[in-house]
C-alpha cells in the first residue's frame, strides 16, 4: 500500500548519522518529536524525504497553539492571522519561515525572479491582489522555489499545473487554480510592505503554514533549537 500523508512512518533500516529530521506524521497527529534517520539508501516514506529536503531541521508547530498564546493581542500587529481563503496545493502542507514580498497583478515577473534566486528557507508571500484571472505560479516556478531552498509560497491569486505544484517539494497556498498564465509586461515590485486578504505583511516577518491555517508574526514563534 503506497504510504500516503497520513500514513505512520516506517522505522528507517539504515540509520545516518549525518541526516535527522523529526517525523512529519508525528507533527502533525501527535506532536510528539520522534526522531528519525533519513538518508539515501533506505526506504524512507517520500512524503519524509520531501519533507526533510528543503528544510534539513524541521521543527514542530501548531498554528492552534500559537492562536491560543496570542489570541488576546491586538489585532493587526504582533500577530496575525490570515483569513481561511486558502487552499494547499504543494508538496509540503506545512511550513514556515522568515517572509520575502513581492507584489504584482496578473504578471509573474517579480515571483519568477524571487524563485529563480537562493531562498535560504523563506517563504514568499505574493500579493497578486486577489485576482481570480491568471496563474502566477505553476510548475515550472514551483520547481524553481524547491531548487533554490524557498520553504514556501503563498499566493493571494491563482496558480495551476496542480500535479506539477504537488510534485514540488514546497508549500503552496493560493485562492485557487485557473490555467490561464500571466502575460509579462508589467513589472512588479519586490520586497515591500503588502495587505493579503487585508492583513498587512511586511518582509522580515514570519510566516507559519500548517492544516489549521497560516499566522504570521513580527518575531519568530518557534522555539531555537
Ligand atoms: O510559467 C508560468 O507563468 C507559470 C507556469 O505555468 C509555470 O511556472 O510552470
Ligand atoms: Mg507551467
Amino acid at each position: 500500500m503506497p504510504l500516503g500523508p497520513r500514513s505512520p512512518l516506517l522505522p528507517c533500516a539504515i540509520p545516518s548519522p549525518t541526516a535527522t529530521a523529526f517525523s512529519a506524521y508525528h507533527w502533525r497527529h501527535r506532536r510528539i518529536p520522534v526522531r528519525i534517520f533519513s538518508c539515501s539508501r533506505h526506504p524512507c516514506p517520500p512524503h519524509v524525504r520531501k519533507e526533510n529536503a528543503v528544510n534539513p531541521s524541521p521543527i514542530a508547530f501548531s498554528t492552534c497553539d500559537f492562536c491560543d498564546e496570542h489570541k488576546s493581542a491586538p489585532p493587526q500587529q504582533e500577530f496575525r492571522v490570515l483569513p481561511p481563503v486558502f487552499h494547499s496545493y504543494g508538496g509540503r502542507s506545512r511550513f514556515y519561515g522568515p517572509v520575502r514580498t513581492v507584489k504584482c497583478h496578473e504578471d509573474n515577473s517579480p515571483v519568477k525572479a524571487a524563485v529563480e534566486s537562493p531562498g535560504h528557507g523563506a517563504v514568499l508571500v505574493v500579493d497578486g491582489g486577489a485576482s481570480l484571472r491568471r496563474a502566477l505560479v505553476g510548475g515550472n516556478l514551483a520547481a524553481a522555489a524547491e531548487r533554490n531552498g524557498w520553504a514556501g509560497l503563498v499566493v493571494d491569486g491563482c496558480v495551476r499545473d496542480l500535479a506539477e505544484l504537488q510534485a514540488a517539494s514546497v508549500g503552496i497556498r493560493a485562492l485557487g487554480l485557473i490555467p490561464l498564465p500571466t502575460n509579462r509586461t508589467t513589472p512588479g515590485q519586490t520586497d515591500v510592505p503588502v495587505l493579503i486578504q487585508g492583513v498587512p505583511v511586511v518582509p522580515g516577518d514570519w510566516l507559519y503554514a500548517d492544516e489549521d491555517g497560516i499566522v504570521i508574526s513580527r518575531q519568530p514563534l518557534h522555539a531555537a533549537g
